[in-house]
């Protein structure tokens, strides 16, 4: 018997329709975003892929997909588990700012590297940063030196493990369809550990908004299928490209 997980990244942010750099500034999902979240619900239905249980991040663009997805399959009464460890990367001083200002200040190889590479993380916030979320009621709970002030894809793994292990691993082993509905670089972090991708190939994987992702994993929880199933291919295709080439138009 094979286990269901099914990855969703939040639909359409108003910062991703902005081109800004977001991380963890708690931006909700636009119009566009709605219609995604909804819209995945639709393919969920279509494949009678139903959860029994959700995990998302602390932040309203991923709480506000999951519960549009949910409530289009008819599941809003399912549990819904959240953690900051799902977050997005925490983009650092880069959070608010424009990606074709950056790319067009700092240039491609240093903007790639920060966008992604696996363990160079961008500049930590400033002090003065507007957009810090050091003293947010939601982390108060974290040891000052756990809050990050920046983090590389490398951190993102460190702490999002522990979340996957001892929440999500439990819910696949006791025959639940999970779904984890988080961001485009959780959700990097998370693919990288299922298949086993290397540091330097994971710069190459990007996750478009708002499309399923379906993994069935073996008895030990390894993919069947390397890299998993879109539940709508071609567009996955597409937004993907779009993702990759972010910032240089
Ligand atoms: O801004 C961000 O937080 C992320 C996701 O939108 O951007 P990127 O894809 O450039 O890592």
């Amino acid at each position: 018997m094979s286990a269901k997980l099914i990855l969703l990244r939040h639909g359409e942010s108003e910062w991703n329709a902005k081109n800004l750099f977001t991380g963890w500034v708690d931006v909700d999902i636009n119009d566009k975003g709605v219609a995604e979240a909804k819209r995945g619900a639709g393919l969920l239905k279509s494949e009678a892929l139903l959860p029994d249980v959700v995990h998302t991040s602390v932040l309203r663009r991923a709480i506000h997909t999951a519960y549009l997805a949910l409530d289009g399959c008819d599941r809003h009464w399912v549990p819904v588990r959240r953690s900051w460890r799902l977050n997005e990367r925490h983009y650092g001083n880069l959070q608010g700012k424009n990606k074709a200002e950056t790319l067009a200040a700092y240039g491609e190889e240093k903007f790639m590297l920060w966008r992604r590479s696996y363990d160079t993380p961008p500049p930590a916030l400033d002090a003065d940063n507007e957009y810090t979320q050091f003293n947010d009621d939601r982390y108060a709970f974290l040891p000052p030196e756990a809050r990050p002030q920046t983090e590389c894809l490398k951190d993102v793994v460190i702490r999002m493990l522990p979340y996957w292990y001892d929440s999500i691993v439990p819910d696949l082993r006791d025959g639940k369809t999970v779904l984890v509905v988080a961001h485009g670089n959780s959700l990097r972090a998370l693919v990288k550990h299922l298949d086993g991708i290397s540091d330097a190939d994971i710069a190459g994987l990007n996750i478009p908004t708002g499309i399923p992702l379906l993994y069935e994993l073996d008895a030990d929880l390894r993919p069947i299928t390397a890299g998993g199933r879109y539940l709508d291919p071609e567009a996955a295709k597409a937004a993907i490209e779009a993702v990759k080439n972010q910032g240089k138009k």
